[in-house]
């Protein structure tokens, strides 16, 4: 059996208390013989920054460039405010997509059967969702230059950042979303708004081109994305996979996680493109963030992290059957009952992160 090398960076926060529920589902894989693992740890964020003065070490950079997979956890937090832009938390992670050159963010928002009561919509409009956000992750307003603040000199100063597309990032992008709408319900909606951005101008071109030279058998909407904003909310189950820039698949997710019940349940895969030897950089983390207001407390929500590393198991690791084993077990914790304070309906009990993570675990030992 392959040995997966992977890369644990919990960062801050919550980080740490949901990584620790990951551990002990990887314990549990490898005592189970299903997977097997060489891990190593690093830090991340403010850990990172108190540690070394940087967001995040060259030592760690070179590890994740190493492992056949990065779990991350979540970075930042009050702590941290004053530090500098250049080396504040989030700085890290953002340095771990753009030197892994993890282009394609896949944020998939599933609404699992037991919580459609806990989703901020009426159950009839969540029942059943299964839609995958494709987020571009390495360009546009992210990282474009000039990327500035200027003092003017007369009491005013001025913020510019800069969105910057080329075609052949749209191109890339556009090919994952295509790809795995093939393998799924095979539609697609792009979302940008060419109304009012150069940027979505060409988004919409090059997509419209990709499709009609390579993808004529999916089907293909734009939509701006306001008003995909307004009908996720209205009637999400339209939806099949939704292709976006880096920011407005940054909001649109946050929208989408309050459709599955909580931001505590989105996982999300970060992946580049494959190399000659069809080995790529990728990085698993969920679409949260380090919960300043609940960390400490043991009540964070593990099982977006849990999922992301299901993700990993079925996209960086060849182990699609373990990771469909993970997922079913979170299913059956759920139906059980079992909730976590974010998941649970007002006024009704929930169980800890650790007592979620032992559920998983005792789920994956039924054989779930
Ligand atoms: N990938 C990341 O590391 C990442 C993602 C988003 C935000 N952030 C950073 O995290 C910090 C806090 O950001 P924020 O408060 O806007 O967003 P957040 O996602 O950390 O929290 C938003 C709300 O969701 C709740 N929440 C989040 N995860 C949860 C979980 N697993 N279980 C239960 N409840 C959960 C929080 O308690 C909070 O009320 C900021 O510094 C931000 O930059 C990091
Ligand atoms: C923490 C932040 C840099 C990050 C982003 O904006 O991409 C987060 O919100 C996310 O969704 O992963
Ligand atoms: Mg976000």
């Amino acid at each position: 059996m392959a040995t997966h090398k992977l890369l644990l960076l919990a960062g801050d926060g919550i980080g740490p208390e949901v990584m620790e529920e990951v551990k002990r589902v990887i314990a549990w894989l490898e005592k189970a013989g299903l997977a097997s693992f060489a891990i190593e740890e690093g830090l991340v964020g403010g850990a990172a920054y108190d540690a070394h003065g940087a967001s995040i070490s060259e030592a760690d950079m070179a590890l994740a460039k190493a492992a056949d997979a990065v779990i991350f956890g979540a970075v930042g937090g009050p702590k941290w405010a004053d530090v500098g832009y250049d080396v504040r938390p989030e700085a890290g992670l953002l340095r771990l997509r753009k030197d892994l050159e993890l282009f394609a963010n896949l944020r998939p928002a599933i609404c699992y059967p037991a919580l459609a009561e806990a989703s901020s919509l009426k159950p009839e409009v969540v029942e059943g969702l299964d839609i995958l956000i494709v987020r571009e992750l390495t360009g546009g307003v992210y990282f474009g230059e000039p990327k500035t603040i200027t003092d003017l000199g007369n009491g005013q100063k001025r913020a510019i950042d800069t969105q910057v597309y080329d075609t052949f990032e749209i191109e890339r992008i556009a090919a994952v979303a295509f790809e795995l709408a093939r393998t799924r319900r095979n539609k697609v909606t792009s979302s940008e708004k060419h109304n009012v951005m150069k940027s979505g101008v060409l988004w919409k071109e090059v997509v419209t081109q990709l499709h009609a030279r390579a993808y004529k058998d999916v089907e293909l909407d734009h939509q701006l994305a306001d008003s995909l904003a307004m009908q996720l909310v209205r009637w999400p189950k339209q939806y099949d996979v939704i292709v976006t820039d880096n920011l407005f698949g940054d909001i649109l997710s946050d929208l989408a996680a309050m459709l599955t019940g909580s931001i505590g349940m989105l996982p999300s895969a970060s992946l580049g493109a494959a190399d000659a030897a069809g080995r790529r950089a990728s990085m698993y983390e969920p679409v949260h963030g380090s919960a300043p207001d609940i960390a400490g407390k043991g009540i964070a929500n593990p099982i977006a992290m849990i999922g992301s590393l299901a993700m990993a198991l079925r996209y960086s690791l060849g182990q699609g059957e373990v990771a469909d084993r993970i997922e079913k077990a979170i299913a059956a914790v759920l139906d059980a009952g079992k909730r976590t304070a974010d998941i649970a309906p007002k006024g009704t009990p929930s169980i800890s992160t650790s007592a979620m993570g032992t559920a998983i675990v005792e789920a994956l030992d039924a054989g779930a």
